[in-house]
């Protein structure tokens, strides 16, 4: 049985959140591919957008990716670009587990995003990203999950009653 179970979704969706709220809840440990790329590069997502742009970046996310889908059981939490990649989008929309889409409104995006300074795309323009990205985020995923004014105790619930009927895991 694939223990797994993948997050995406746009910046602010809470997949860094949830990805640690359900590793704790699970006993499953966690892959971040943002973590994993910070701590493959030495450096901060800042310094390697800076130093190598986002098609840097982008090299190191898919990586990360593929590192963190050999891992069972795990809880893999992914950055909200990875979908911009038609290699990663093949990776996740072949995959047997669940692919978790996070969705949240803009406004609560502006919300729980405000005054952070360590997304390199969270800038003026990013509703324009996000709607470039809505079709590829769909397509990748194989559930949705809307996260606007809930609890992240609330959605790790949920996302456990997921991996039981999908036979992942066991109550
Ligand atoms: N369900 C939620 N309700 C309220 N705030 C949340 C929720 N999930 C995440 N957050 C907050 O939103 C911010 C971004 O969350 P994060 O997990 O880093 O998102 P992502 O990894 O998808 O960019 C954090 O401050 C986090 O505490
Ligand atoms: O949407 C994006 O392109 C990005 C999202 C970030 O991750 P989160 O979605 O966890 O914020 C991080 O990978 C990087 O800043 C680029
Ligand atoms: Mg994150």
């Amino acid at each position: 049985m694939m223990q797994q179970l993948v997050l995406i979704g746009f910046m602010g969706a809470g997949k860094t959140t949830l990805s640690q709220a359900l590793g704790a809840a699970t006993g499953w440990p966690v892959y971040d591919t943002d973590d994993l790329v910070v701590t493959a590069a030495h450096r901060s997502i800042n310094t390697i957008f800076a130093q190598e742009g986002e098609t840097g970046f982008r090299h190191r996310e898919h990586a990360a990716l593929e590192t963190a889908l050999t891992h069972t059981p795990g809880i893999i939490a992914t950055g909200g670009g990875i979908i911009t990649q038609a290699a990663n989008r093949a990776l996740l929309a072949a995959l047997d587990i669940p692919v978790v889409l996070l969705t949240v409104t803009p406004a609560e995006i502006n919300r729980r995003l405000a005054g952070t300074t360590d997304r390199p795309l969270f800038k003026k323009d990013w509703p324009d990203l996000l709607q470039d990205r809505q079709p590829w985020y769909e397509a990748s995923a194989n559930c949705i999950l809307p996260t606007t004014g809930r609890q992240v105790a609330d959605l790790v619930n949920e996302l456990q009653h997921l991996l039981v009927e999908e036979g992942a895991a066991n109550d």
